[in-house]
């Protein structure tokens, strides 16, 4: 069966007088997320986790070597990944940013593949072609669609998994706001977690969360993303003005915990070392995956607090959670070479 007849054949087209109806529930004036519940849940995980350690005393300990200079450097405007600067005033980014974050996972069955080579073939399609990213045509996506877009000379590692999560943006976008990502980050009122909770609740692909020991763990590491990355790519202005930025946590990625295991920050049972070392695979959702995760978050946490403790008064400008993810995920992409493995899960969340 032709896959594009056959998707033709099961879209319902909305005739005219059905206007888009607008989120009815979506009030940004008055009911803002107060709290983000990945904060709440992953401190859960990191007070029962019995695979996974974070060590206060690491945390100090790098915080103690940390100088006002190398503060400074990191609540600099970051030296923002320029493929994420393609700013052309406004919607083609945000339209850019979210298909980037929809696929925004899962490199490492490819050694080749890494981020980079996502952020830069979709932005070298987009300016090839400015319609190539519009909602009505993310709704018909195939797997060699995708290969195409990131300009990729084989198939991508979950190639028509990718595709779905696209076809769903474009379905979403197209029944919400009218195909534009740019009226969604407008409809969240310029709350960054009300817009993470938008992201979550109408993309089931950025719905990243698990049940750990009977209790639901949000890591939202794709929806908290997108909101950093337009937050990022837009200089904290227009778009990009979140008066909650500082709510966000890290995103929960396999990069950062190499970083933070280096430092001495988490520390895995031996069980767990020897499976990472051996390049195991971690199931999805499984207890070991699920405390990496959330103690990787947790760690962040601490980290952020004691900086915030050490430096209070001094008139340093304090890192939000996701400066200080920038800082670490870039000491892993650098030393993506001599750091030990990361771990393997197969997922479409990280
Ligand atoms: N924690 C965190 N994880 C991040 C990012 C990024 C890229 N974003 C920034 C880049 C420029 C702008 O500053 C963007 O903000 C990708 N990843 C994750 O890493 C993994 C990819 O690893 P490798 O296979 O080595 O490329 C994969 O899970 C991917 O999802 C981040 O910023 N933080």
């Amino acid at each position: 069966m032709d896959f594009t007849k056959w998707i033709k054949g099961s879209v319902t087209r909305r005739s005219a007088e059905h206007h888009s109806a607008p989120l009815p529930w979506l009030v940004t004036s008055s009911i803002e997320p107060a709290i983000n519940p990945v904060k709440e849940t992953s401190q859960f995980v990191a007070d029962h986790a019995e695979h996974v350690h974070v060590s206060l005393k690491a945390i100090s300990e790098a915080v103690n070597e940390l100088t006002v200079e190398k503060l400074a450097e990191l609540v600099a405007p970051t030296a923002f990944n320029k493929d994420l600067h393609y700013v052309d005033g406004g919607s083609l980014t945000v339209q850019y940013l979210l298909v980037v974050d929809a696929l925004n996972f899962c490199f490492w069955p490819d050694a080749e593949l890494e981020y980079e080579n996502l952020s830069r073939g979709v932005k070298a399609a987009l300016e090839a072609d400015p319609t190539v990213l519009d909602a009505d045509k993310l709704l018909w996506t195939s797997g060699d669609d995708v290969q195409r877009l990131l300009g990729w000379d084989r198939q991508v590692p979950l190639q028509d998994e990718r595709a779905r999560l696209l076809r769903e943006v474009g379905s979403a976008l197209l029944q919400n706001f009218g195909g534009h990502a740019s009226k969604m980050v407008e409809a969240a009122g310029g709350s960054a977690l009300t817009l993470m909770q938008l992201v979550a609740q109408l993309f089931s692909g950025f719905r990243d969360h698990a049940v750990y020991k009977g209790h639901q763990v949000f890591l939202y590491k794709r929806a908290q993303i997108f909101v950093g990355d337009v937050y990022g790519a837009f200089g904290g202005e227009g778009l990009g003005a979140f008066w909650d930025i500082d709510q966000l946590t890290m995103f929960a990625d396999y990069r950062v915990p190499v970083v933070l295991r280096n430092m001495g920050i988490l520390s895995y049972s031996d069980e767990l070392v020897a499976k990472v070392e051996r390049k195991e695979i971690i199931p999805a959702g499984s207890e070991e995956e699920v405390e990496i995760r959330a103690c990787t978050v947790v760690a962040v946490e601490r980290l952020r607090e004691a900086i915030a403790h050490k430096f209070r008064g001094t008139g340093a400008q304090l890192p939000h959670a996701i400066q200080l993810d920038w800082w670490l995920w870039e000491i892993g992409e650098q030393n993506r070479q001599n750091h030990p493995p990361h771990h393997r899960t197969l997922t479409i969340f990280y």
